[in-house]
Parts: structure tokens; C-alpha cells; sequence
């Protein structure tokens, strides 16, 4: 079914989740319209991957109702959803310890399936789709390495490229940068910025802990601390000294540079 233009990338709609009396998150609400690419920042354990868990379906909120590209779970098969979804993330990177033997072609073209790695020969033209994903991150010279005996800023670009390859309409980015030092980080950040003005570029969550790493691209912000809402709509209404202070429990102060906000601590008790 064609999906109708002014239908919400994503709802969630009074969530909370408990798990073994614990309280993950708690009357939770976000909405994503087409057209709209969002960060999402907080601190350890505030709430960002189990909210990324229940927008692909691998967790169920104990309260309120989970719509994800205009399909209400509980209603659809999930499996299908997440075909259209790319999750780029380190707990990602683990599962392809199973496939150690496998190049960083062959971990690229295994976004085609969704699979960890390739389990029969690549035909010449998911060679060819392979290698033109590697290439939009630079990758393209690495392709015949084994993925393992890649840097960690070289495995994060082969993911990236992995999930491309999909063509995902939903790009979840989690910690994209974790690791990466600050010429990786930057290379990886700018070509994000120029994929994402391509045209029929996935919407993309970014889900970081430091809001130097929240592009021109991100039109809004989604703050989250304890489990709750500390701040969500425009980006730059959202990203303020007093709101990062409140999210982060230490003294901010917010600088924006070249359509960048850039974070220092004022002062420590
Ligand atoms: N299965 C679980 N059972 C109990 N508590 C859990 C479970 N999964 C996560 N939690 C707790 O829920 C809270 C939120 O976890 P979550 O992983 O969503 O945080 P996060 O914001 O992604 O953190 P980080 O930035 O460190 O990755 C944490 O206190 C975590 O310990």
C-alpha cells in the first residue's frame, strides 16, 4: 500500500516500559514526520536504546502503542518493517564475530538480506552495489580486507555502508562515532551530511551522547533523561544551555558555530 504523504514516519504514543519492576521509560511520546531527520541525546542509561529497541520491534512497551512507517505493531508482521529499517551499532559489530573469515565487501553486500555476512557466491551485480556503497564511504580501496582486521572508524564506515546498501527508508544511527577519534569522526560526520542531501535519503535518528556530533542536517532534537522526555521539537529551540544543563546534571553552555552546537561545562562543584 502506498503510504500517504502526511502519514508519520513514527509514533509512539504514551509509552512506558517496565521490566522486572524496573521503570526503562515512562509516558513517552515522539513523532516523526517525513522529511524530518532527528538526534537523540542523553546520558548513560537514560532510555535511547531501548527506545531504538521498540522502534524495530525487538522490545514491546508495556503501556501505549508503537507506529512505525504507518504500520501499528501488534497489527503487522514486524519482520517486514525491518526490512525498511538500517541499525548501525556496536552490538551489531559483535554478531559478525560468527563470520570472521568474511571481507569488508561481503559484510556490505549482506545488507541486501539483512544476514551476518554472505552465506552463497555474490553475483556480479551485487558486487558492483557492494562496491559502490564502500565507495560513498570511502571504503572502496579496503573491500578484499577481512572485516575484523579493520579499525574500529573502518568498521563503522563498513556498517554504514552495509546499511545503506538496503536502502533503508529509516537510518538508526546508535553512537555512530563511540570510539573514533576526532579526523575519523569528522570524515565519517561530513559524509553523512552530503549522503543525507541526496535524494531519497533514509530519515535518520542519530543517538549520541555529545551534541558536537549534531550535524546541519538534524532538523530536531529529542532529549531524553530517565526514561522521560526532557525536550523534543526544533533543533535549535531544543539544543539550549539551560536543556542540555537539565538533560546532562552539569552546568552547560551551548556555542554555535558553522550550524554546530558545540558543549562547555561552565563550571563544576
Ligand atoms: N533488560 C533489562 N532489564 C532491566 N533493566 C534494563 C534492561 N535493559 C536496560 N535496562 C536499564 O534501563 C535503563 C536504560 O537503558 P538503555 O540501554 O536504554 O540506556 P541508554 O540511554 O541506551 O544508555 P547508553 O548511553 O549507556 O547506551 C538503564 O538503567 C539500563 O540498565
Amino acid at each position: 500500500m502506498m503510504k500517504k504523504s502526511n502519514d508519520s514516519m513514527i509514533e509512539l504514543k504514551d509509552i512506558t516500559v517496565k521490566i522486572q519492576g524496573k521503570t526503562l521509560l515512562e509516558h513517552f511520546e515522539w513523532t516523526i514526520s517525513h522529511g524530518e531527520h532527528w538526534g537523540l541525546l542523553g546520558l548513560n542509561g537514560s532510555g535511547k536504546t531501548t527506545i531504538l529497541k521498540l522502534i524495530t520491534g525487538f522490545l514491546w512497551p508495556t503501556k501505549g502503542n508503537v507506529t512505525v512507517l504507518g504500520n501499528k505493531f501488534g497489527q503487522v508482521n514486524v519482520q517486514e518493517v525491518r526490512k525498511k529499517i538500517g541499525w548501525v551499532s556496536d552490538a551489531l559489530d559483535d554478531r559478525y564475530r560468527a563470520k570472521p573469515g568474511d571481507t569488508a565487501l561481503e559484510i556490505a553486500a549482506s545488507g541486501k538480506y539483512g544476514s551476518i555476512g554472505i552465506y552463497s557466491p555474490l553475483s556480479r551485480q551485487e558486487y558492483l552495489n557492494a562496491k559502490e556503497a564502500l565507495s560513498l564511504f570511502g571504503m572502496e580501496p579496503a573491500e578484499e580486507k577481512v572485516f575484523y582486521q579493520l579499525s574500529q572508524g573502518e568498521k563503522r564506515r563498513v556498517m554504514l555502508a552495509r546499511a545503506w546498501l538496503a536502502e533503508p527508508d529509516l537510518l538508526l544511527l546508535d553512537e555512530p562515532c563511540s570510539g573514533l577519534d576526532v579526523k575519523a569522526r569528522e570524515d565519517l560526520l561530513s559524509r553523512l551530511e552530503s549522503l543525507s542531501k541526496e535524494p531519497n535519503s533514509p530519515a535518520v535518528i542519530y543517538v549520541t551522547h555529545h551534541v558536537e556530533e549534531i550535524l546541519p542536517f538534524v532538523t530536531h532534537m529529542q532529549l531524553i533523561k530517565n526514561g522521560t522526555s526532557a525536550g523534543n521539537g526544533r533543533k535549535e529551540e531544543v539544543i539550549t544551555s539551560s536543556n542540555l544543563t537539565n538533560t546532562f546534571d552539569v552546568p552547560c553552555e551551548i556555542e554555535w558555530k558553522d550550524n554546530r552546537p558545540w558543549l562547555s561545562i561552565t563550571s563544576m562543584k
